[in-house]
């Protein structure tokens, strides 16, 4: 094994989830694009009390989920959880993570390089869909059970509730400042949609931007904070929820906790058009929710509707 070989370490939550992990290792697949992978049970890797590092037990005890989370892997240093899962992901059974504490070949959106120190959490997961329509919306629903499981555990903790906001389309934000990013991408084979579903969310690093924790060290006395594994079990819970309610009845359902998590409604918008004479003519109009291809609908003063698209990083408003 290569010395610059990345370390993954597998760990199941229940005794079929580890039988599930031992064959893996076994069977030798698992692949990353850029670099040799040397694999070890979590049972096989000697204790590692480190702070800095994903703690995969006490993880596993707070997770409470049937399906997401339940198979684990965890790398100290990979090149990017997102390549490892959709690469391998006919090897994973579905709803498996990967965690690592640092990443250095974050994937952000349209080719961005996302900035993966320590501190931050890094996870990437698999889910599949049959219904190609709804799979634009499924980033969505990630983001929302991001934000759903800071609000949950800041309550459970009894400390002051974090308000982190959606930026359409893929953007976590807290006090007007990026915190977090979510990546999601898919394949089609054999009549399903698999999708790979990758969130960074900056929780201790204090750099690029800010983090969850120093804006709650500021509210508080600073004595009690948001641990990586905390949050990685409450997402997967909430997401589970979600994403039931999702398939079953559509984004619809959500749609409205949905907008009021995000920061754009009733957001004026400047867009350029061409008019009658093949001019730019700018006009200015009001953001009023998702079409049903999961972009941006808005409408101007005539109640003419647009379908507004991201130019690629981010939405802009303009204004
Ligand atoms: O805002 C964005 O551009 C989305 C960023 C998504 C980053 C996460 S970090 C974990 C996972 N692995 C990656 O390489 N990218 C995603």
């Amino acid at each position: 094994m290569e010395d610059s070989a990345f370390l993954i370490v597998l760990r199941g939550k229940s005794r079929s989830e580890e039988e599930y992990a031992s064959s893996l290792k076994h069977k030798k697949s698992l692949r990353l694009p850029d670099g040799e992978l040397q694999i070890l049970l979590q049972s096989e890797l000697q204790q590692n009390d480190a702070t800095k590092t994903f703690q995969i037990d006490s993880y596993m005890d707070i997770l409470s989920t049937h399906q997401f989370g339940r198979l684990l892997i965890w790398s100290p240093r990979i090149s990017s959880t997102h390549d490892l899962v959709s690469l391998n992901f006919c090897e994973l059974p579905l709803g498996t993570a990967c965690i690592a504490d640092v990443q250095v070949k974050g994937r952000g959106r349209a080719k961005n390089v996302w900035q993966s120190p320590v501190g931050c959490l890094l996870f990437s997961f698999t889910l599949q869909m049959d219904n190609g329509r709804i799979v634009p919306h499924v980033q969505y629903v990630v983001s929302l059970a991001v934000t759903e499981a800071i609000k949950v555990i800041c309550k459970e903790k009894g400390l002051p509730d974090l308000d982190v906001k959606i930026k359409w389309p893929n953007d976590l934000y807290l006090n007007g400042l990026k915190v977090g990013g979510i990546l999601c991408t898919s394949t089609y084979r054999s009549k399903k949609f698999n999708v790979s579903a990758g969130i960074g969310l900056n929780v201790d690093n204090h750099e690029p931007t800010t983090c969850l924790n120093a804006v709650l060290q500021k509210l508080t006395s600073g004595a009690q904070c948001l641990r990586r594994e905390h949050i990685l079990a409450a997402f997967f819970e909430r997401f589970e929820v979600l994403f039931d309610v999702f398939i079953n009845q559509g984004f619809q359902a959500l749609e409205e906790v949905y907008y009021a998590t995000w920061l754009h409604s009733g957001q004026k918008v400047v867009i350029e058009e061409k008019n009658e004479c093949g001019l730019p003519q700018k006009s200015v109009v009001t953001v009023q929710g998702l079409t049903p291809s999961g972009y941006l609908l808005a409408v101007d003063d005539e109640d003419k509707r647009y379908e507004l698209h991201p130019d690629g990083n981010r939405f802009d408003s303009g204004i």
